[in-house]
């Protein structure tokens, strides 16, 4: 049968849609001399053949493309223990320098993993084409202009952000709070770093941490490209392996302390959650291996997964947001502390009577702490219902907000449905104790709320956007704005 022009434009755009997703699409190969050189040197030190290629693909940037077909259950790659960075790789070799008093300096000891490993990434970043991982450091990126810590770090160490510049102000207003959140975190734990190492590596005669960018750039090598090691080596396998290993100049084995570790070339892979992989130490070759148990045919990017992500911990951890996401959800911890916040304060959006007290509300707040359920509010864009944790504190609260005052009817009745004796609200015989429809309404007014806030956000995401260094910062924010507001309608029209 002939089908219509409508249908062949419409099987054509659906061709050309499904080439474009992410992982059909073809790579560009790469002709950087950083990448070839990175291939030799790896080959140099017995790292086994992959059939992966450096490429850049147009929704994933730089990543690895299959060079012949890949079949489930083959290897993706075999990274050589010789070639994985551990921190104990590092105090050991820092143990060994001598102390600017001219003895062994035991102090390196105290460095974390995440600090070991910035601080030889540093450090091996300044040595340039003096240091023996030279072809290793030129294949990193960089900058990490996507990452919003990197952009709100500012040019000079200190715990708190820096949000003085235009730039970095408007970022900092534009993401969602439990990024800001995240990435405040992230800044105190990364100035904390850096000035235990500084302290720590203070006596010993190697390069000191004197530049703060530097520092930032190194941190965050770290952070986005590691790997877990999952189950350590026994320490005999380990001495065994000290003996065999003559060459002095590679860092030494990995430790059973270790549990991330710095892979070259693996760490070119990018992220999907379609990616099915199985990773992990190989004793018997001393090898880390990743497998995968899904087809790629030659040409296609190859990925693994960074495990089962939603936009905002992406974003804040590895400076990227992919769309249609299937572990997006919609988080209300910061509207319920504002909520808290408003009936507390008798603000004008709270239907608090005069006895309920601000005290009587922090009884309840702790009750829901005392059994862990205080946080982690969710809305699932697939869920018909309510996470546990927001019906919980939704259950308890509204009650009690309704009325002005804790009721003992109705404490009880919610310690009933906590413990799952009464789930159902609607058995109670009075009627104003049944919180499901307030709950309702209170996740649809929530929701009109953050739809009208996620619509601004887009908006001024597109304005600015174009032909800016965080380009690519300003479309992943844009993607978690528009599933947010996705989601919120869904939640503000559900009956
Ligand atoms: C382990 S590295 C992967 C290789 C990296 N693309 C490179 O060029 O070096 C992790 C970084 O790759 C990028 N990335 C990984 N998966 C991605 C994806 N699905 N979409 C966009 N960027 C991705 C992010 O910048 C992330 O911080």
């Amino acid at each position: 049968m002939r089908r219509g022009r409508t249908f062949r434009q419409r099987r054509r755009r659906a061709d050309r849609l499904k080439k474009e997703a992410v992982g059909t699409t073809r790579g560009t190969p790469s002709l950087d001399q950083e990448w070839t050189d990175l291939r030799k040197w790896c080959k140099s030190q017995g790292m086994p053949r992959y059939k992966l290629s450096l490429a850049y693909f147009p929704t994933t940037f730089r990543g690895m493309m299959a060079t012949k077909d890949i079949e489930p259950g083959e290897d993706l790659i075999r990274v050589p223990e010789r070639l994985l960075v551990t921190a104990s790789k590092i105090r050991h070799t820092l143990l060994a320098r001598p102390n600017r008093s001219g003895t062994p300096s035991p102090p390196s000891r105290g460095l974390s993993e995440h600090q070991a490993l910035a601080y030889w990434i540093y450090s091996e970043s300044c040595l340039s084409n003096k240091s023996l991982w030279s072809s290793y450091i030129r294949s990193l990126p960089r900058d990490f202009e996507s990452v919003p810590l990197y952009v709100l770090s500012g040019d000079r160490p200190s715990d708190e952000l820096s949000c003085v510049a235009d730039g970095p102000r408007w970022i900092a207003k534009h993401l969602p709070h439990s990024v800001l959140q995240r990435v405040v975190q992230q800044q105190r734990i990364l100035f904390s770093d850096w000035s235990q190492t500084r302290k720590l590596l203070a006596t010993i005669v190697v390069p000191q941490l004197t530049e703060w960018r530097r520092y930032v750039w190194a941190w965050l090598v770290v952070g986005t490209r590691c790997i877990h090691l999952g189950s350590p080596t026994s320490p005999t396998q380990q001495q065994q392996q000290s003996k065999s290993l003559s060459d002095s100049t590679i860092l030494k084995p990995i430790s059973c302390q270790d549990s991330i570790a710095l892979a070259p070339v693996l760490d070119l892979l990018n992220h999907s959650h379609t990616a099915a992989v199985s990773t992990g130490f190989e004793p018997t070759t001393r090898q880390f291996v990743i497998k995968t148990h899904c087809r790629y045919a030659k040409g296609q990017e190859v990925f693994i997964s960074y495990g089962p992500h939603d936009n905002h911990f992406m974003l804040a951890e590895y400076g990227f947001a992919i769309e249609y996401n299937p572990f997006q959800i919609l988080e209300l911890d910061y509207e319920m502390d504002a909520w808290i916040l408003a009936l507390k304060s008798n603000a004008p959006l709270s239907q608090a009577k005069a006895a309920l007290t601000a005290d009587a509300i922090d009884g309840l707040v702790n009750i829901l702490k005392r059994h862990g359920l205080w946080g982690d509010f969710t809305l699932s864009p697939k869920d018909p219902e309510p996470s546990y944790r927001l019906l919980a504190a939704l259950y308890l609260l509204l009650p009690v907000v309704q009325c002005g005052s804790t009721s003992h009817s109705s404490s009880n009745l919610w310690e009933r449905w906590r413990r799952g004796e009464n789930a159902n609200y609607n058995s109670s015989s009075n009627a104003s104790n049944m919180p499901e429809a307030a709950a309702q309404q209170w996740i649809r007014h929530i929701c009109d709320g953050i739809v009208q806030k996620s619509n601004m956000m887009l908006e001024d995401v597109q304005i600015r956007q174009s032909a800016c260094p965080q380009e690519f910062l300003f479309r992943c924010l844009g993607v978690i704005w528009h599933d947010t507001n996705q989601c919120a309608r869904l939640w503000s029209t559900r009956r």
